[in-house]
């Protein structure tokens, strides 16, 4: 419960798609938060939401706390984030992982030039997995760890795949090789490589004069799918409509060592039947955090590494403290 003396968190949203709904679902759940409205770069949603023009954002920057960012990571985020930063404190979700220390850069840089928090990378992987990997890692001398996911639905991927150029529809599941998580509990992952250990599996819409040029494009395109075994299907609109409207995906972080005689094994695994709720209840979480740091005074970008947990719960430190240690 939220105490009377904490102050309302006032909530923006920027993308309706799926990250961007699931955020305005659960924003509505909190009980210290109330939801301003949606920016969108369409003229209208189906929503009971007020929706605001994306390009006069700016001028709602004094009634929001918080801005979560609902948009791609394949090219919305790097073009408009940092843009975002500069007038509010952000929450993002953005998960290429290669590319997240030029991220954290820029948004680094934007939210201090406009005095605000810009909490990068949430949601679980980026995000939930990462704190477990650094935790996992920080409790052996000589950690072994391997990260897991699906078989499910990647909202990144699949962002990736409808920014490329004729894609109408389109979708991509991760499929982990059983044996090789199995490897990762028998703590004998040491030569476990992910790229080998995973396989993307496409399914698009498309022209089929355009086929070939868009399965190069996806196949070759890097972070995303370059060097992943990659499979591009190309099926009906109908197959699609029927077959590939649901987002359930997971994964699994393995850590196992030796502790000088002992072995332990740590798994943090995730079993989610709608890839955006989960992701879109940490990134309210972080949101919490986001608005609390910022009226503290902290400024430029952090990271959940950075995050104390009390900060992402509505309920007090004490309570905390008598309920969860
Ligand atoms: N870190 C993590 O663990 C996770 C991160 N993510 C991230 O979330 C990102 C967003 O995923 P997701 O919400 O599935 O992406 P979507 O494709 O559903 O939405 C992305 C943007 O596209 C626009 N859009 C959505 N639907 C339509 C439509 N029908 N017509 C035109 N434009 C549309 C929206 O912007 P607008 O309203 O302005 O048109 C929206 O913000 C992913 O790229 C991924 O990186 C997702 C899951 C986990
Ligand atoms: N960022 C992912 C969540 C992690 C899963 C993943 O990285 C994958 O399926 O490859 C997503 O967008 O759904």
């Amino acid at each position: 419960m939220a105490t009377e003396t904490q102050r309302t968190i006032r909530a923006g949203i920027v993308g309706y798609g799926n990250l961007g709904r699931s955020v305005e679902k659960l924003v509505q759940q909190q009980p210290d938060m109330e939801l301003v409205g949606i920016f969108s770069r369409r003229d209208s949603l189906e929503t009971e939401t007020s929706v605001f023009p994306v390009a006069q954002a700016s001028e709602y920057a004094d009634q929001i706390d918080v801005l979560f960012l609902c948009l791609g990571s394949a090219t919305d985020i790097p073009e408009q984030a940092p843009g975002f930063a500069e007038n509010f404190t952000t929450v993002d979700t953005y998960d290429n992982h290669t590319l997240i220390p030029q991220h954290r850069k820029a948004m680094d840089e934007a939210a201090k030039k406009g005095g605000n928090v810009a909490l990068i990378s949430t949601g679980w992987d980026p995000g939930m997995f990462s704190l477990n990997r650094t935790m996992g890692e920080a409790f052996f001398p000589k950690a072994q760890q391997n990260s897991f996911w699906g078989t499910g639905l990647s909202q990144g991927h699949s962002d990736a795949v409808r920014r490329v150029e004729g894609v109408k529809y389109g979708v991509q599941y991760t499929v982990p090789a059983t044996d090789a998580i199995e490897a990762a509990r028998a703590g004998k992952g040491e030569n476990i490589n992910k790229y080998e250990a995973h396989e993307r599996r496409c399914y698009i819409v498309a022209e089929e004069s355009e086929h070939e040029r868009i399965r190069e494009t996806i196949v070759t395109m890097p972070d995303y799918f370059e060097p992943y075994k990659t499979e591009v299907n190309f099926i009906s609109e109908e197959e699609f409509l029927r077959d590939h409207q649901g987002m359930p995906h997971g994964g699994r972080v393995i850590t196992t060592g030796d502790l000088e005689g002992s072995r332990a094994t740590i798994e943090y695994s995730l079993d989610l039947e709608a890839n955006p709720d989960f992701t879109a209840a940490v990134q309210v979480a972080y949101g919490r955090a986001a608005a609390r740091l910022a009226a503290e005074g902290r400024t430029g970008a952090v990271t959940v590494l950075e995050v104390p947990p009390y900060l992402l719960s509505p309920t007090s430190l004490d309570e905390l403290v008598e309920r969860d240690i």
